[in-house]
């Protein structure tokens, strides 16, 4: 494994063919030979991460994924995409998870900027720099945070006004998570996550979410969750009364009602993080749960000085990389108008 690069360290790349190699092309910093100096047309846009406040698993399908009633919270925890006009298609990323994010055509920014061009057959020309601050292969719907960023910017950089339902339909070949990157909020997913209808949702609620050092694979979690469940695995419903408790905006119900299908798997691969769990519950919060397919485990307090208090508990006790709280319901992908404001003068 490479050495962990501080949190500035930047790392850039350009290819638009999935796994091709890397030709550096400049260290990412402004004004370097990797981004053009003139910034009057950059968009950029903010993309939250994501906890699944129900996460219920049907047995595996035909095509390999899983059936899902998955209930999805938008938290304030973002990564920026920045899209720059260039010749070709190239990648920046920041941040402390930096050296873990593919920087060739896998990367879901990447892909997301090759479907919107080859979708009104142009030239994916752009250079995409990734703030990221999503823990990488977390279970906070990072790489979707990227692919919904970068599908947005690069609409707006090339003028495009694609419509929303146009939108949806890439978010959904690029990942099962993307299409709720791009809405936040709060959703039901249904399918396999992609089908998404639009919950209400009536306060504000404060979560911790402890990281953990590396990732778990996406689909190993939902091997070992078909290894562990055999042919038991039922029907996918949504919770009534977890919806209930997120319309009324009450904590404490949503506490009792949190579950996550896929977190006897992840305990499963990560035995560890049952110790993470223990630790916030012991410190107060009213819910532990593994965010999806985790490592990060989810802690629902009751205020925002619970949560606080959980994370100064999570981190004294040594049982995580990082503790960080972050309130939900977020909003979905947007361009930041700030940004855009002073950029888009003439
Ligand atoms: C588990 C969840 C919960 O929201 O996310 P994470 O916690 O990893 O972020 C999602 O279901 C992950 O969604 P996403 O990461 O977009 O998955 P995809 O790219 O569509 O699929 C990656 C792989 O995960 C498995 N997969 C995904 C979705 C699903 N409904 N059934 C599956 O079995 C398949 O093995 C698939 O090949
Ligand atoms: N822009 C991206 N950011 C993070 N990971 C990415 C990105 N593009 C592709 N990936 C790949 O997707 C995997 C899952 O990443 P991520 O979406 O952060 O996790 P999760 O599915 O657990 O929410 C990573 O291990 C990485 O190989």
């Amino acid at each position: 494994m490479s050495p962990d690069p501080s949190p500035s360290t930047p790392r850039t790349g350009t290819g638009s063919a999935a796994g091709a190699p890397l030709r550096t092309s400049g260290s990412g910093e402004p004004g370097d030979g990797g981004r053009p100096g003139d910034d009057s047309t950059a968009v950029t846009v903010q993309v939250p991460a994501k906890v699944n406040v129900q996460l219920a698993v049907g047995p595996p399908r035909a095509d390999g994924f899983h059936e899902l009633a998955n209930v999805f919270l938008a938290v304030g925890l973002y990564d920026r995409v920045t899209a720059r006009p260039a010749e070709r298609l190239e990648l920046g990323c920041t941040g402390p998870d930096a050296d873990r994010v593919p920087l060739d055509g896998t990367n879901l920014a990447a892909r997301a900027a090759t479907a919107l061009a080859a979708r009104h057959g142009i030239e994916p020309a752009v250079r995409l720099d990734i703030e990221k601050d999503i823990p990488v292969a977390g279970g906070m719907a990072g790489g979707s945070a990227d692919a919904a960023g970068a599908l947005l910017a690069c609409d707006a950089l090339w003028g495009l006004e694609t419509p929303r339902e146009q939108l949806l339909e890439i978010c959904a070949e690029l990942g099962s998570d993307v299409p709720f990157s791009l809405v936040g909020g709060a959703a039901l997913g249904r399918g396999r996550g992609e089908r998404l209808s639009v919950l209400e949702v009536g306060a504000e609620f404060h979560w911790v979410f402890a990281t953990a050092d590396g990732g778990l694979s996406t689909p190993a979690v939902y091997r070992e969750f078909d290894r562990l469940t055999g042919s038991a695995a039922s029907e996918p419903q949504p919770s009534e009364a977890l919806l209930a408790a997120l319309r009324r905006g009450d904590a404490e119900q949503l506490a009792a009602c949190l579950a996550n299908d896929l977190e006897p798997a992840a305990l499963s691969l990560r035995p560890e993080l049952a110790r993470t769990l223990e630790t916030g519950r012991g410190a107060g919060a009213a819910a532990a749960l593994v965010s999806g397919s985790g490592p990060t485990c989810a802690f629902l307090a009751k205020s925002a000085e619970g949560a606080e208090s959980v994370a100064g508990a999570l981190r004294e006790a040594g049982v995580c990389r990082t503790a960080r709280t972050a309130t939900g319901p977020a909003p979905g992908a947007r361009v930041l108008p700030d940004r855009t404001a002073t950029n888009r003068t003439p």
